[in-house]
């Protein structure tokens, strides 16, 4: 059968059907990019006879790398045979399973999570380096190591250039921790982009392999790749030049996490030899959406401006909406997803989605949607794999795969409780140490260490035993793994700890049988020899992986973003950086509101307003047929309500296109309460209101210091970003560190009066003072 080209418009199909050379698809959002990157991997195997083995084909989640393999099957029709699509990561992660020796770790390797790293980086900093762990928070150590990791900046090169206190201490822990991964033959997260660089870099001939069987590269979203994801694109693509890559400028969200806007900006400079692309048709939304999103970006100065017209019609109008908090907000859209359903007998709930900017909005917006009983399902958030009992059960399972996983050794030494304390576990370490082994190999010798006597000496040995006898079942062949964490969970006392825990425990006990089903589901793939699973294995050399390692790695790799199914009917809710990509019906933005959408943040620097910009697009984007924005006039962060204004994003969705509505309970209040659309002359007065004049401005108003209610006014980003609140530690880059005592203002003008521990209590405009946050990290 001849390829078909003809679901494309013409210059889709020019981008589609190229063969050699750099090519960039530059086009805005829903123009087909996606469409055009799968279309071409089809056409390179069916029509020019290329060898599916010869393609790498890259993106950012692995929600995304999975619909790009599904499309991509459906549309030639049989498996993929040798082809690699997946994320950066997870390519890292292959790379590394087989070629990790090179560089000094096994095949077996663990890949650490957030958790571990801080745990790591905490024992460096407090056992290591005797330093104070409230000044030093660990968690934004691990930041300024992961931002250095993700420039490729490595630890001698990151201490050559520390000129201040913190990044000296940065550059004490940086070579430390780094020993510690490789002793515990570990790596980080960043470590699944570093490290294959690094071997490409220092291994010719690793390079060239990989050269010479990846002919043809192709990457999505190519907006956010970072210093490290470029180099490595620079390396394997160095020879064949066949690098395809599709992304849009005005998308790009992840400046924060270190992804250079210029890689796109200046592929024509990368390579001079590229073609371009234009795709200027949107096929997603409709043209009231479409028109919104153009001038909503069209603000932004730094973009290389693009066209995107559609052919679809008018549709509805956009919908603002100003609800009295955020739990009226939540009964709103809960109530509007049920009247438009009643509407229209065709809608199910999955076309719906609701987006916000941090994670911490879902849980009102959760408990809205619960009590009106709707299906939902949160995209982030806690996630499964971060709650407490199934790391603690991964903990054990990654211990039995790989004895030298120090950090899931000490997270499990005592859970649940055997008796053994904290003396008996330094004792433990510095034992291993001396003796340079594992913490679990130390155990099983405890009842001849110095220093650990009575129960520790006996449960020690008993836990290394109880680890060393599931690592050898784990290696026999027709052990199911299911039944084997079964098991673990079991003799561990695990389980037993849980039913003790009485109500809540039973959720747990819940998850844990979640987690066994996980493990259920690899097994009966490799049982069942499922294609793609056998590629992995195939793909990953001679080190054929246990189901086990097979586990755990998919463990390490599950993103977010990968809780959304499609074919699961629930409103779906996630922040607008988990929505790239994505596309729904029905969008609701929540939290339309400034300081929360822009973040208050955002406004330090005009390219930070830019990306919140570029954030606004993105979710404005995602709507095929309606679009809500919807805003609270006040919200509860912490213990206290927060009077807000509208997001001045909103001031740039022209009017001709909107339609204004509020909530039943602003209908309600007084007259003088519903304050009309674009009108912010009477906030000031508002917030005089709730402030009571002249106090709100900092100083005038004492309030009790010792009381911690928690109050915030920053917003904590899904990642990032450091949260402001009394009592909060902040650093300032001319006082050093503080306390805050005292929050005031709102918008640009909150102030901080802060209590420094060399110049004592200053007030300070928290949009100028360039603060980090000290407190972050528990
Ligand atoms: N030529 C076409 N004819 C009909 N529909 C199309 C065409 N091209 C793309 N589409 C549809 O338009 C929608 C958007 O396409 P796609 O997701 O590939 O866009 P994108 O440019 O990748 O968007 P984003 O920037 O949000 O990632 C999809 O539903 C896709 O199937
Ligand atoms: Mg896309």
């Amino acid at each position: 059968m001849a390829f078909d080209l003809s679901h494309l418009n013409p210059e889709q199909n020019e981008a589609a059907s190229h063969f050699e050379g750099p090519l960039l698809v530059l086009a805005g959002a829903g123009s087909g990019k996606t469409r055009v990157l799968t279309s071409r991997i089809t056409w390179l195997v069916d029509e020019m006879g290329v060898d599916p083995a010869g393609i790498l084909a890259l993106t950012f989640t692995n929600k995304a790398a999975g619909e790009m393999r599904e499309r991509v099957r459906s549309m030639l029709g049989r498996e993929l045979a040798g082809m690699w699509i997946g994320t950066f990561h997870s390519v890292g992660v292959r790379i590394l399973r087989r070629d990790a020796p090179k560089l000094g770790w096994s095949p077996s390797f663990t890949v650490y999570d957030a958790d571990d790293q801080d745990a790591l980086i905490k024992r460096i900093i407090r056992d290591q380096l005797k330093l104070d762990l409230k000044k030093w928070p660990p968690r934004a150590i691990h930041s300024a190591i992961s931002a250095a990791k993700n420039e490729l900046t490595g630890p001698q090169e990151y201490a050559e250039g520390a000129n201040d206190a913190f990044e000296r201490v940065v550059a004490d822990v940086y070579p430390r921790y780094q020993q510690a991964l490789k002793d515990a033959n570990a790596f980080d997260f960043d470590d699944l982009l570093v490290k294959p660089v690094e071997l490409l870099r220092t291994h010719p001939h690793v390079l060239r392999r990989y050269q010479d069987r990846f002919r043809f590269l192709l990457v999505d979203e190519y907006q956010d790749t970072n210093r490290a994801q470029y180099v490595f694109l620079q390396l394997m693509a160095a020879e064949a030049r066949n690098l395809f890559v599709v992304g849009d400028d005005d998308q790009s969200i992840y400046g924060w996490r270190g992804a250079d806007i210029r890689n796109i900006l200046d592929f024509e400079k990368d390579f001079p030899d590229s073609r371009i692309v234009r795709l200027e048709q949107n096929y997603r939304s409709s043209a009231n959406i479409l028109d919104a999103a153009n001038r909503v970006i069209s603000h932004n100065v730094n973009r290389k401006g693009k066209t995107l017209r559609t052919d679809a019609a008018a549709g509805e109008r956009i919908t603002l909406v100003e609800a009295a908090d955020e739990s009226d907000e939540a009964r709103w859209v809960a109530e509007e997803i049920q009247a438009r359903m009643a509407d229209d007998a065709r809608l199910s709930l999955r076309h719906f989605v609701i987006l916000y900017r941090t994670n911490a909005q879902s849980r009102a917006m959760e408990e809205g949607l619960r009590r009106e009983g709707m299906p939902y399902r949160v995209i982030g958030g806690t996630r499964f794999y971060e709650r407490r009992e199934v790391k603690d059960a991964l903990a054990y399972l990654r211990l039995v795969s790989n004895a030298s996983a120090d950090e899931a050794f000490l997270r499990i030494v005592n859970v649940p409780r055997r008796g053994i304390g904290d003396a008996s576990v330094t004792r433990l370490a510095e034992h291993a140490a001396a003796r340079r082994i594992p913490l679990l190999a130390a155990a099983a010798e405890a009842g001849s260490v110095d220093g650990i006597r009575g129960v520790a000496a006996k449960a020690l040995p008993e836990l290394s035993a109880l680890i060393g006898k599931y690592a050898a079942l784990a290696s026999l062949e027709g052990v199911e793994l299911d039944q084997l964490l079964r098991e673990l969970v079991l003799e561990s006392g695990l389980v037993e700890a849980l039913k003790a825990e009485g109500p809540e425990g039973k959720d747990r006990l819940a998850n844990l049988d979640e987690l066994i089903a996980g493990a259920a589901e690899i097994q009966r793939r490799l049982v069942d020899e499922d294609p793609e699973l056998m590629m992995e294995l195939e793909d990953a050399g001679e080190t054929s992986p246990r189901p086990l390692d097979l586990f755990l790695g998919h463990v390490a790799l599950v993103a977010d973003v990968d809780q959304h199914d499609p074919t699961a009917d629930a409103v779906s809710m996630m922040t607008l950086h988990n929505a790239k990509g994505l596309e729904f019906p029905f969008v609701f933005i929540s939290g339309m509101e400034d300081g929360l959408f822009p973040l208050i943040r955002a406004y330090d620097e005009p390219e930070d307003l830019e990306e919140e910009r570029r954030l606004f697009y993105v979710g404005v984007t995602r709507a095929e047929r309606k679009l809500y924005l919807v805003h609270a006039k006040r919200r509860r962060r912490g213990a206290q309500y927060m009077d807000s204004a509208p997001s001045p994003f909103l001031e740039s969705v022209p009017e001709d296109l909107t339609e204004t509505r509020k909530t039943p309970r602003i209908l309600e209040r007084s007259s003088s309460w519903s304050q009309p659309w674009k009108q912010g002359g009477s906030y000031t007065s508002r917030r005089e209101r709730l402030f009571g004049g002249d106090s709100a401005w900092g100083g005038g108003k004492k309030k009790d210091d010792g009381d911690d209610s928690g109050y915030q006014v920053d917003y904590a980003d899904s990642q990032d970003a450091p949260s402001l609140r009394k009592g909060a530690r902040v650093r300032h880059p001319t006082f050093g560190s503080g306390t805050v005592k005292e929050l005031t203002g709102y918008g640009n003008d909150v102030k901080a009066a802060i209590e420094f521990d060399s110049v004592g209590r200053k007030t300070v405009v928290v949009r100028y003072a360039n603060l980090e946050s000290e407190t972050d990290w528990d």
